[in-house]
C-alpha cells in the first residue's frame, strides 16, 4: 500500500508498556488522526513512526519500504509540535527556509518558496518578523510552513494546536485541513481533542491505555463508536440503554441499536418536538441556552434553545431530537 503502514508496534518503559500492539494504515494522501487521552501512547507512538524512538517489536513501513531501522533523517518525514519550536533568533522566512537550506536547495529558489508557503498559510509579508512578535497561532502557521517546505512524504503532528484558544483552534483546525488538502500531504496528527481530530482528519483511530480500540473513515467511528469510553471521547455526552434507548428508538428507526449516545446538541427546543421535558435549570451560553430537562422515560438530559428564548426552571417544553446527534453503540457492557 502507498501510505504508511504501521504493524504490532510495541514500546515499554522500564516493564510498563506504554504502546500495545499497535497496527494502523494511513493511505498516501490521507489525515489520520490518532485521539486519546494524556498518557495513552499517542506521543510515543509518534516518535516510534518518526524514529525517535526504536519499537521492542513491530515494523513501520512506508509506500510499502520497512523503514524501521532507517534513521529520523533519512526517513523523508517532517515533525511539528504543540509548540511550534521556531528558531527564536531567525526571522520567519529563515524558519521558513531552514529544511530548504539543510536539503541544498539553490538559493534563488528559496526566496519565491518561502513567499509560497507564507501565502498558503495565510501570512502574506511576513517574512521579516520574529516569532516573539507573532501571536501563538500566527507562529503554529510559520511552524506548519516550515514543516511543509521540505515536501516531507509524511508531516506527523503532535497536538499542533492544544496551546491555543477554543476559537482559534477550530479555525486553525480548518486551515489545516484545507493546507493538507490541497497541497496533498500525507499526515498522522496525535490529539486529545475529538472537535480538531474530525475537523482535521479522514480517518480516525481511537486510542486507549497504548493500544487502538477504534479506527476507520472518520464519519464512520463518529457514527458508530465502538463503545461507551469510546463514545465519551469522542464527544457524546449522555448514553441512554433500557427505557430511555426504547423512547428514542422509534424517533430514529431501523438500525437504532438497543444503546443510544447523544451528543449535547441532539436535544433541541421545538414546538413541533416529540419529547415532553420539564426545565430543570438553565444557562446562557455562546450558542444558544444551555438547559438540563427532565424527560419522561428518559431522566435528565441536556438541551439546547435558541439564544433569546425564555425559560425557567419547572417550565414544560417540547424537544426535537437531531439524529444526526446521535449513535449507535453496541450491546454489552461499558468500554474498558
Ligand atoms: N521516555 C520515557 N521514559 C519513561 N516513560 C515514558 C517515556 N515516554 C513516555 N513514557 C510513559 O509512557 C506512557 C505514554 O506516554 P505518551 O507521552 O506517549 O502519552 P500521550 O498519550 O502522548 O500523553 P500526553 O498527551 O500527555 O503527552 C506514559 O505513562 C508515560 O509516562
Amino acid at each position: 500500500m502507498d501510505g504508511l503502514v504501521v504493524a504490532g508496534v510495541g514500546v515499554s518503559f522500564d516493564g510498563d508498556p506504554a504502546v500495545q500492539d499497535v497496527t494502523l494504515e494511513l493511505p498516501a494522501g490521507q489525515v489520520l488522526a490518532v485521539l486519546g487521552p494524556s498518557g495513552c501512547g499517542k506521543s510515543t507512538l509518534l516518535r516510534v513512526i518518526a524514529g525517535l524512538q526504536v519499537p521492542d517489536r513491530g515494523t513501520v513501513s512506508f509506500d510499502g519500504a520497512d523503514v524501521t531501522g532507517i534513521p529520523t533523517h533519512k526517513r523523508g518525514f517532517a515533525l511539528m509540535f504543540q509548540d511550534g519550536q521556531l528558531f527564536a533568533h531567525l526571522d520567519v522566512a529563515a524558519n521558513v527556509a531552514y529544511p530548504l537550506r539543510r536539503k541544498r536547495v539553490a538559493r534563488a529558489k528559496i526566496a519565491p518558496r518561502v513567499t509560497e508557503l507564507l501565502n498558503l498559510v495565510g501570512l502574506p509579508g511576513m517574512e521579516e518578523r520574529g516569532p516573539a512578535s507573532l501571536s501563538g497561532g500566527q507562529q503554529q502557521r510559520v511552524a506548519l510552513a516550515r514543516a511543509l517546505a521540505a515536501e516531507p512524504r509524511l508531516l506527523l503532528l503532535d497536538e499542533p494546536l492544544s496551546a491555543l484558544d477554543r476559537a482559534l483552534r477550530d479555525r486553525l483546525a480548518t486551515d489545516l485541513r484545507e493546507i493538507l488538502v490541497c497541497t496533498g500531504t500525507t499526515a498522522l496528527l496525535v490529539t486529545h481533542d475529538h472537535d480538531e481530530a474530525l475537523t482535521a482528519a479522514d480517518r480516525i483511530a481511537v486510542m486507549r491505555d497504548g493500544r487502538i480500540v477504534q479506527q476507520g473513515p472518520a464519519a464512520d467511528v463518529w457514527q458508530h463508536p465502538v463503545d461507551e469510553r469510546a463514545a465519551q471521547f469522542l464527544g457524546f455526552s449522555t448514553i441512554l440503554d433500557g427505557s430511555g434507548a426504547d423512547r428514542l428508538r422509534p424517533l430514529l428507526g431501523a438500525g437504532a441499536g438497543r444503546r443510544i449516545a447523544l451528543r449535547p446538541g441532539a436535544l433541541r427546543v421545538d414546538p413541533r418536538g416529540e419529547l415532553i421535558g420539564t426545565v430543570r435549570s438553565a444557562a446562557t451560553v455562546a450558542d444558544g441556552i444551555r438547559l438540563r430537562c427532565e424527560v419522561e422515560a428518559i431522566g435528565e438530559v441536556q438541551a439546547y434553545a435558541e439564544t433569546g428564548t425564555t425559560l425557567a426552571p419547572g417550565d414544560r417544553v417540547q424537544l426535537r431530537l437531531v439524529p444526526a446527534a446521535t449513535a449507535a453503540l453496541p450491546e454489552g457492557p461499558a468500554g474498558r
